[in-house]
This record gives structure tokens, sequence and C-alpha cells, in this order.
């Protein structure tokens, strides 16, 4: 759906469609108030200086063009001042609505976006590349939206009424603004196209420096505990020094650009007077006062939105470069392509058949020719040393990772054939590689925050801690810190266990289950879980035996 930048604009289009046409017709109305207010400054002229001209007079459709006195002119001219200020404002306030709506409905596809996709991307590029980022991006875009598009395309039209208005008044004179306008759009081209190449860089540049900053700041107990400023220093100088000689690049061809626009109006205008001057010595061609007048002042109004027009090849380029980035990221592979299921697995064997499995980037693989069968309801422990695949293969059961050949089924289902969430809607999991999440104890452990389950949440956490110094018990209230920072690796450990079993999935999976627990909660939990083995099936991992509990079945890794 989002695999274009035109697909993407067409899509808002379509469900924004009356905000984008009332921003235009407003935008139409305020450019025709624009262009009368210099024409009713030449029949100002008129009225006071017994002028008349019947160039002007072509005019008179419009109602103050038939004004017969001063007063009733000024009525006009002063309803024509409200009325642009009015159309003016909605026509700003409708732009600026697109650009907000646009930029919003992105930032929320991106952010579920990153969400979703798989982990073979995050290992890929590592996980900073797809945080904090793209803010640069979405206001480009946004530019783009506002300034590129829209703002532009009604500017053209402006200029082309304005142009259509000075035929009217002298054919040539149009044609020798349209040709001077259609060959600085080319010059102004030619000199973007260098500056793109430069933004592009520029953009590259500041990114890398934003994903060096991101993993120095997530390493930064390492970096004060081994001292290792100085190289960090010297990397991140490097880094600098580049960005700026392209700055000093970007800066040269910036400044070019902003000095040539105005350049290019004014030699215009030295054009247009050349004109008038030679046409001055042919008398068919003399244009009256009032005439000459409405001609300088429409040129004039249409400096500024000339010079905006020339200079809108760049938001172009600015707005291609940052749509490109985000439609790669649309197009990177995601989770949950498939459509949700609702299943409960409770009574399905887990068959792992023929499983290979080896990390991108690693030399040899984890499992090859892997197999394992798990009876439902039953409790099976994985045993094997560290570094032997017990973390990966709980990714390989929730779908975090898939084989690279071989199959993992749960009763009739492949799990290629199941969507992620129907997967994970059935196993809960307590292990190290899935730390607490949320700013309190009761954010970090339960999921659908209704009372009924504030309450369970309460006894079951009062009843894991009942062997716990009073010092170290927690309430629902509690912070936890960053991803469970505050707290001691028993307190955890407890909630990590209150977060599973308060969601009485059929299929557990605990990893190192009684590790990081004083002797009392060890007991505790060994009955809590003797309570739910003939309900659940039980899957444990761990480096050595587990004692005081029924196991059905032992693997070795
Ligand atoms: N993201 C990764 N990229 C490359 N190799 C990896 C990755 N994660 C794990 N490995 C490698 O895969 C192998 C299995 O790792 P895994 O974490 O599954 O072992 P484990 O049994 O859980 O170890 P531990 O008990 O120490 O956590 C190890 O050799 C490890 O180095």
């Amino acid at each position: 759906m989002l695999s274009n930048k035109w697909s993407i604009i067409k899509n808002f289009g379509r469900k924004n469609i009356t905000l984008v046409i009332f921003a235009f017709l407003m935008g139409l109305c305020y450019n025709i108030l624009t262009i009368m207010i210099p024409i009713s400054i030449g029949k100002f002229y008129e009225l006071s200086f017994g002028f008349s001209s019947h160039r002007l007079a072509a005019f008179k459709f419009i109602p103050f063009m038939d004004a017969p006195d001063f007063s009733s002119f000024l009525v006009f001219f002063f309803s024509l001042v409200l009325l642009r200020l009015v159309f003016e404002y909605f026509n700003r306030y409708g732009i600026a609505l697109v650009g907000e709506r646009f930029t919003k409905r992105l930032r929320e596809q991106l952010f579920i976006n990153q969400l979703q996709l798989t982990m073979g991307v995050y290992d890929n590029k590592g996980i900073g590349k797809y945080l904090l980022r793209y803010s640069g991006d979405l206001k480009s875009i946004q530019n783009y939206m506002r300034n590129g598009l829209i703002r532009f395309l009604q500017d053209v039209f402006l200029l082309l009424i304005v142009v259509i208005a000075i035929g009217y008044f002298d054919v040539y004179l149009a044609l020798i603004i349209a040709g001077c306008i259609f060959i600085s759009s080319i010059l102004l081209w030619l000199i973007n196209k260098a500056l793109y190449e430069v933004s592009l860089d520029r953009r590259n540049s500041r990114s890398g420096m934003l994903t060096f900053v991101n993993t120095r700041l997530r390493g930064i107990l390492t970096l004060k505990a081994f001292n290792k400023y100085q190289p960090e220093e010297k990397r991140y100088q490097k880094r600098s020094d580049h960005l700026y000689t392209i700055g000093k690049r970007y800066a040269k061809i910036v400044s070019l650009l902003q000095a040539i626009i105005p350049a290019i109006t004014y030699a215009m205008l030295g054009i247009i007077m050349l004109y008038v001057f030679i046409s001055a010595k042919n008398p068919d061609k003399i244009l009256s006062g009032s005439s000459l007048l409405v001609l300088i002042l429409l040129i004039i109004s249409i400096l500024p939105v000339l010079r905006r027009s020339l200079r809108v090849s760049i938001v172009w380029k600015l707005g291609e470069i940052s749509f490109s980035k985000l439609i790669d990221i649309f197009s990177l592979p995601k989770e949950n392509q498939l459509p949700f299921a609702h299943l409960v697995l409770n009574q399905e064997e887990i068959v792992f058949k023929d499983v290979y499995f080896g990390y991108p980037n690693a030399s040899k693989p984890v499992f090859k020719n892997f197999g394992l069968s798990i009876s439902a309801k039953s409790t099976t422990l994985l045993q094997g040393r560290s570094g032997t695949g017990k973390s990966t293969f709980i990714r390989l059961i929730l779908k975090l990772m898939s084989p690279s050949k071989g199959s993992i089924s749960i009763g009739n289902h492949c799990c290629s054939k199941l969507s992620e969430k129907t997967i994970r809607k059935n196993i809960a999991i307590v292990s190290k590689d899935f730390p607490l999440y949320g700013k309190d104890v009761y954010e970090a452990v339960v999921y659908n925050r209704k009372d009924h389950n504030k309450e369970k949440a309460e006894l079951l956490l009062e009843h894991l801690q009942q062997h716990e110094d009073k010092q170290n018990q927690l309430q629902l209230e509690s912070k936890i810190g960053d991803l469970g920072a505050n707290l001691t690796s028993g307190q955890q450990k407890i909630l990590m266990y209150c977060r599973a079993l308060l969601t009485k999935k059929p299929i557990l999976i605990l990893e190192e289950p009684l590790k990081e627990l004083n002797i009392k909660t060890q007991q505790l939990i060994l009955q809590l879980l003797k309570s739910i083995q003939d309900q659940t099936t039980l899957i444990l991992l761990d480096d050595h035996e587990v004692k005081g509990f029924t196991i059905d079945k032992v693997h070795y890794l």
C-alpha cells in the first residue's frame, strides 16, 4: 500500500478530500483578490486624476471597476481587503492543517511499522537505527506537502493569471515575463540538482552521528567504568569534521541560490523596464498612466510568489530524500502479515522437526537437524550450558525468528502459517531476555488495565512476595525505572512471574526458573507451578537440573 510517494499522497488525499478542496478553493479566492488589489489601484488613479484607460475597462466585469464615485470605490476596496484577509487566513490554515494531518498519519504509521519489524531487521542494522529518528524527515515531508505541492500549485496558478492579466494590457510583455520565468526555472533547477547531492550526504552524515551518540549513550556505564571518553571523543570529532566539510559545501550552494533568486527577479524588472522604454518610442504601443501603474503593481505583487516558486525544487528534493527513507522502512519485512486467529493451543503437542537455524552473522548454526516433541500439559526441561541455544529456542517458538530449514508446529498448525500474534497469545514467558516494561509495577505486570485485573494483580503480587523482606516488597504503584533498572534481580524475577501467571496462557516457558529467588520464594514458586502443572504445558530451560519438581521429559541441548 505504501510503496511509493504518490501512493502515500493519493491515499491521504482520498481520505482528506474535503480539507484539500477547501484549502485549494480558499487559495483560489485569495489569489484572485490579490490580483484585484493592484487593478483597483488603477481605478483609484483614474477616479483621482480623471484618466481613463480602455485597457483597464476590460476589467469592467469586476464590481468596483464600474464604481461611479470615489466613496463607492472605497467601500469596494475595503471589502476587497477584508475578504482577502479572510480567504488568506483560511487558505493558510487549510494548507497548514493538510501538512499537520499528513505527518500525523505518517508518524503513526511509522511507529507501528517500526514496532512490527522482524527481529532480523533490528539485528541487521542495530536497534538504534530505528529509535528516535525521522523527525527531520517528517518535517521535510510536511514542507513538501505544504509548500512543494499545495502552495506551489496555487502559486503557479497565481502566476498564470497574472501573466494573463498582463496579457490584457500588453501581449508581448506577458510573453517576455513568461519567457523570463521559464529560463530562471531551468537555471535554478540546475543549481538545485547540485544541492540535492550535498543534501543527501549531509543527511546521511547527520543520521550516522545520531546512531553513534545513541549507541554510546546506551553503553554509557561501560564507557564511564572503563574510561573510554578519549577514544570516543576522537571518533566523534572525526565524524563531526566530516559533517562540517559537507556543511561548508552545502552553505556555498545555498548562498548562491539565495543570492541568485533576488538577482533574477530584479533582472526581470530591468528587462521589463527596457521593454517599456523601447515601446514608449512607438506611439501605438504607449500605455496609459493607469495601465502602467497597474502593470508595475502586478509585477511587484508577484515577485515574492515568483521567488518562492523558484526555490521550490529544493523543497521537492529534500522531500524526495525523506520520502525514500520512509518508504524503505515501510517496505522492510514485518510481522503479523498473516491473519490473526483465535486459537487456544492447550491440547496441542509442540513439535520441532529437523530444525536448522543460524544467526546471519554467525559462523556456525545454533541448531542443526534439531528435533523435539513436547506433549500438551506436560513438563519438559531443556538443559544446556551457556551458548547451547536456550534463548534461541524461545525466540524460535515465539516466532521472533524462523528456522531456515525444518518446521515448528503446534498440533496441526504449522507455525509458519500462523501469525506471530496468534502464537504469542498462547505463550507466557519468564526470562531475562524479556525485561519488565512500564513505568510502575502495575504497568509492568498487567496489560489489560481493568479494575478486576488490578485486584488480581494485587493479590498475586502479595502472595509471591510473602517471603520477601518488608523493605523489598513492592506495591502496584512502585516505580520500576527503565526496564526494571530500579529493582533487584529477585524483585524483577517475582514481577516476571506475576506478569506470566496473570495471563493464564496454556504454554508457560521459564528460563532459569529458580535463579535470583530466595529459598522460601523458590519453594513457593515450585508449589504454584505444581498447582498449574496439569493444565499447562510447562517448558523449563536451565543449565542444570531443576530439583523438587516432577519433570516428564528432559532434553539435553
Ligand atoms: N543476535 C545474535 N547474533 C549472532 N549470534 C548470536 C545472536 N544471539 C545469540 N547468538 C549465538 O547463538 C548461540 C546460542 O545463543 P543463546 O543465547 O541462544 O544461548 P543460551 O543457551 O541462551 O545462552 P545463555 O544461557 O548464556 O543465555 C551462541 O553461540 C550465541 O553466541
